[in-house]
């Protein structure tokens, strides 16, 4: 089998727990508390500041030179476009505090896993330890712009439903089947991604309830 499908294959349950998430589906249908998904902006915002810095590991640990430049680019759109989607949705939701929030255990957890596995891992890892990230965003964006029944968390869906969101899902993929590298740790590296992916919807579900949603 084409390894980035083994992958998807091996991490199925928890992409499907994702994509089926409360927090998910109240995107979707518009009944996800605004707190709730402020909860989440402040979150995913210093969760990127970090995922800057795992693309940037990644460019420089690339071992080809077109991978290198399409890391080196995702770093700074990512520090750019990304991050400015979350100021503006900041703004919008009355977040005031957005580099000042403390980082909560499932976004560390994550983000201490990912910049780990970039810095003493194989490339390969990071490669697989990275696309659910890409991938998996766009997955869900697609899905939710197809049976969306709301617009109040339009811009978001759109942007991870958007033509760039899946070209970059795309270029994941192709990453993870022309790389070299050890299969059983690539598996490790994706399955580990995808269940802090999980893990970080549950954190926002959970934690922006209890701050009183
Ligand atoms: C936790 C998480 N994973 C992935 C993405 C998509 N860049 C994100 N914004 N946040």
């Amino acid at each position: 089998m084409i390894r980035s499908l083994a992958l998807r294959d091996a991490a199925a349950p928890l992409w499907e727990a994702s994509l089926t998430h409360p927090f998910v589906r109240g995107i979707g249908d518009g009944t996800l508390d605004e707190r709730v998904f402020q909860w989440y902006i402040r979150q995913d915002y210093l969760f990127l500041i970090d995922y800057g810095r795992l693309l940037s590991l990644g460019a420089a640990r690339a071992p080809r030179l077109s991978w290198m430049r399409r890391f080196a680019g995702l770093s700074l759109a990512v520090l750019e476009t990304e991050m400015d989607l979350h100021r503006s949705f900041a703004a919008k939701w009355g977040v005031t505090d957005l580099e000042a929030t403390a980082l909560e255990p499932a976004t560390a957890a994550y983000t201490d896993f990912l910049l780990r596995t970039a810095s003493l891992g194989d490339f390969s890892e990071l490669a697989a330890a990275v696309a659910p990230c890409m991938w998996g965003y766009a997955e869900i964006g697609t899905s939710l712009a197809a049976s969306a029944t709301s617009d109040r968390y339009r811009e978001w869906i759109d942007m991870y439903a958007g033509e760039e969101f899946g070209e970059l899902a795309d270029w994941s993929r192709e990453l993870l089947d022309e790389v070299d590298g050890d299969p059983s740790q690539m598996e490790a590296a994706f399955v580990a991604s995808s269940r802090h992916e999980l893990a970080f919807w549950e954190a926002a579900w959970v934690g922006g309830r209890s701050d009183g949603a």
